[in-house]
């Protein structure tokens, strides 16, 4: 008797039946062609941009969030595939968020250690002297995202810097790009809008910053990697993740943003993709314009950081927080050079050798749990998450 056709198959192999809707593309996929294309898609963002030289030495932003857990299996599986020759880190900033940072850092932990993958954290207390809980008792809810995303940017430079590293790589998803590339449109922010979209920055272009921030590149190698494909991805390899919201972001506009992405995506899929190649597109027409070029960078004054005034932004931030207060410098005190010596001791463990890779898809008792209930929390977080008949089957 001939087989019976198979219903609803992969449209890549077509050997075994689909069991998602690919939402970059609409092709119905089974699983093991769906972790091929999304890690080869993210193999070739690698590749055709350059990131990586072999042997440079790269810290993983890791928050525990889904994006940054992806990233960082994603480093690991792709370093040890087609060798790239990295040296891997994870690097975490604890910004003192009781019931959310703390939590989260647990995961990262565990990630470390499921990967095998040595890990900093630092924290805005001991940089600043300021946690974000205490930040927000001071200063209230509004505007504390300001705090936080200066102090982030300039905390993950410094812990790059005790780790010696080449480069930093970040979670940054398309829906992340696509949102603020709107968002900088809406504001008319050119110079923004040039950072944005590339995939690859170095923050300065004076190299006689007193932290040496100038060697270091930045990247985000999930540039055109939908958010909706790194939950999935997330979900079917039964990665270790933590998913709850910041307790204190309420960052309204980039809400807003969000939402009309969403409701694009939902009639387009290409919305994403479309709306970052256009930032593209205009941030190469402005890019001869002297008037949209970002200012020339020098150091601070007080702390060395790059920055284009006299004082950097997480001075000025620290200026206000502190008035009244005794002065909290940033960079000299007894916490830091803690923090230097363990990132000191990082440096002299190598990575151990890659373990088999399925061991890495093998979660742990406690990722294992509630998995489906993770996902339904997402799909809902998410918002219309195109219809995947066969997960319900899951
Ligand atoms: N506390 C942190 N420590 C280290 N890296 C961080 C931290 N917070 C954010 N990052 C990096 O910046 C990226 C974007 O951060 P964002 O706050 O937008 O979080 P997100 O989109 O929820 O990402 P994730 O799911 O990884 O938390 C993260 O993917 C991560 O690489």
């Amino acid at each position: 008797m001939p087989d019976k056709p198979l219903r609803n198959p992969c449209n890549l192999c077509h050997a075994v039946r689909a069991i998602l809707k690919r939402p970059k593309t609409g092709q119905q996929l089974c699983k093991e062609c769906f972790f091929h294309v999304f890690e080869t898609e993210i193999h070739n963002t690698i590749v055709d941009n350059k990131l990586f030289r072999s042997g440079d030495r790269v810290a993983i932003g890791a928050s525990g969030g889904k994006d940054s857990t992806v990233l960082a299996y994603v480093m690991k599986l792709l370093n040890d595939r087609y060798s790239y020759g990295l040296d891997l880190v994870l690097l975490s900033i604890d910004e003192g968020i009781t019931g959310y940072r703390d939590d989260s850092l647990e995961t990262v932990k565990r990630n470390r250690d499921q990967y095998r993958i040595p890990l900093l954290i630092i924290s805005y207390k001991d940089l600043y002297g300021w946690s974000m809980d205490d930040i927000v008792k001071e200063i209230g809810r509004k505007n504390n995202c300001t705090f936080c995303g200066v102090f982030r940017r300039q905390a993950l430079d410094r812990g790059a810097i005790m780790l010696n590293v080449d480069h930093i790589v970040t979670g940054h998803n398309a829906d992340d790009i696509a949102e603020t590339v709107l968002m900088n449109i809406l504001r008319g922010d050119l110079p923004r809008l040039q950072r944005c979209t590339s995939i690859i920055t170095n923050d300065t272009s004076d190299d006689s910053s007193g932290l040496e921030t100038s060697k270091i590149l930045r990247s985000k190698p999930f540039k055109y990697t939908y958010e909706k494909e790194i939950v999935m991805y997330a979900y079917f390899k039964k990665l270790d993740y933590f998913s709850t919201e910041c307790i204190y972001s309420p960052n309204a506009y980039r809400g807003h943003a969000r939402v009309f992405l969403k409701d694009l995506e939902a009639i387009r899929r290409t919305s994403i993709v479309d709306i970052i190649h256009s930032g593209e597109a205009l941030s190469a027409s402005v890019q001869a314009n002297e008037s949209t070029k970002l200012p020339t960078m020098s150091t601070c004054t007080r702390c060395g950081y790059i920055s284009s005034n006299e004082l950097c932004k997480a001075c000025l931030l620290l200026e206000g927080l502190n008035k009244g207060l005794p002065q909290l410098g940033i960079g000299h005190s007894s916490k830091i050079r803690r923090m230097h010596e363990a990132a000191h001791a990082l440096q002299a463990t190598p990575s151990s050798p890659a373990s088999p890779l399925a061991s890495l898809s093998t979660a742990d008792g406690a990722a294992a749990r509630d998995e489906r209930g993770k996902l339904v929390t997402h799909i809902r977080d998410l918002n219309r998450l195109e219809t995947m008949p066969t997960l319900q089957a899951v």
